[in-house]
């Protein structure tokens, strides 16, 4: 289909709510309940306003930056988001090729639709490639996110192949103990298309048994199965994640990990100066100020409004980064400019993939660089990170 190149992002997403059957693009869309933080998220940026400063210099405007040791090119990186092949076949693998090309970073969702070892080569095969002169960065920077399964070898199997595969840093997403109630979801008993899995937990190697058995996220479809705290009426996934995902997580699952794992640990889904104290004091390696997306706890703060008082609270003691309604160059100044070292984006990587692949995620990805760099250059900020 011929479509008219996207100029901001908002127009992504009017495409792929055209493109996409309603029960993906209800998952996609979706948020808890009246949806109000998932609005909140982005009007909490509309109410930041800029002091624009004149006369300097901007001729010239680095965006590199570096993130838990790695530099990339610019704060403008890839929240994990499950089941990506429900947007395009080439699902993850796209992102992570797209994201190379930018040479930012990815995180992988521990529910991917492909497995972590072939997003990871679909990655590096671009990282590779001689061709990709103009952003002379060396290796890609791909995380992994971690959904702690109440079976902790199963958990366990995940960390040490995203670890084998590359992966330099584990994302422990930590505001999910039960699933937030998304409407739509339960009204289109969602499920994952047949032709789908939830790669990571198939077999993935030569004489490998699958690590649960197929996922088929059908049998839990119309909540028939286990149900969280005062559902009466749930999709399909919400129980899966009540049958098959740890509602006991404590930080004692930080040191647990810690001690299974060398990679650098980053708790996603903070959002007080309290729990980013608790984070430090269990030696958390980053922080990521996370709502997400407005698909948990309905009525909770937008992630910019959180932000500051996280970063208050770490003081400089680690990388604290932030999702949720990044739409714009100028959200991505707005969040840099209150402390956070990189701004990950959701739903606009699902509106891109749809679109058009790789190509539409790598164009949207730099349609945002360069809002950024624009705001930059007007508002003369003092944001490079040159460290
Ligand atoms: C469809 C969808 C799937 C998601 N899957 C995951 C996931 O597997 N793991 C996770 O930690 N967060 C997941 N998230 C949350 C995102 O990582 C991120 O926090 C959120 O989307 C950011 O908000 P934004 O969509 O407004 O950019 C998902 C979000 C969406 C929209
Ligand atoms: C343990 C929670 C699993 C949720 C899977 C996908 C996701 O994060 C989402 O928001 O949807």
């Amino acid at each position: 289909m011929s479509q008219v190149r996207p100029v901001c992002v908002r127009e992504y997403e009017n495409i792929a709510k055209n493109i996409l059957p309603r029960s993906a693009w209800d998952y996609y869309a979706s948020g808890a309940e009246e949806m109000l933080t998932v609005q909140d998220n982005m009007d909490a940026y509309s109410r930041i306003r800029l002091r624009p400063r004149v006369l300097v210099d901007v001729s010239k405007i680095d965006l590199k930056t570096k993130v838990m040791g790695h530099t990339i090119q610019n704060p403008i990186c890839v929240s994990p988001s499950a089941m990506q092949r429900m947007a395009h076949d080439a699902g993850e693998k796209a992102t992570a090729r797209a994201c190379a090309k930018m040479r930012t970073c990815m995180i992988l969702s521990s529910w991917s639709t492909t497995s972590l070892e072939d997003v990871d080569t679909a990655g590096r095969e671009v990282s590779d490639d001689p061709s990709l002169a103009k952003r002379d960065l060396p290796s890609p920077t791909r995380w992994f996110q971690l959904y702690v399964y109440k079976d902790r070898d199963t958990t366990l199997n995940l960390v040490k192949r995203a670890e084998k595969a590359g992966y330099q840093a584990l994302v422990v997403t930590v505001d999910t103990p039960y699933l937030g109630r998304r409407l739509a979801d339960i009204r289109n008993k969602f499920t994952l298309p047949p032709h789908l899995t939830l790669a990571n937990l198939e077999a993935h190697g030569k004489g490998e048994k699958s690590l649960m058995g197929p996922v088929d996220l059908t049998e839990y479809s119309g909540g028939a199965a286990k149900r969280a705290p005062g559902q009466t009426n749930t999709s399909g996934l919400a129980a899966y994640v009540v049958d098959q995902t740890d509602a006991s997580l404590t930080w004692e699952a930080i040191h647990w990990l810690r001690a299974n794992t060398s990679m650098p640990i980053i708790v996603k889904g903070v959002m007080t100066a309290e729990d980013a104290r608790l984070a430090l004091e269990n030696k958390v390696d980053g922080i990521m100020v996370s709502n997400h997306g407005g698909r948990q706890l309905d009525g909770a703060l937008s992630t910019i409004e959180a932000l500051p008082e996280i970063v208050e609270a770490v003081n400089g003691k680690v990388d604290v980064f932030i999702d949720g309604g990044v739409r714009r160059g100028t959200d991505i100044f707005k969040a840099l400019a209150l402390g956070a070292k990189a701004c990950f984006l959701g739903r606009p990587v699902l509106w891109a993939l749809t679109y058009k692949g790789e190509e539409g995620v790598q164009e949207m990805m730099q349609l945002l660089e360069d809002e950024f760099k624009l705001c930059m250059a007007l508002s003369v900020g003092k944001v490079v990170d040159e460290g």
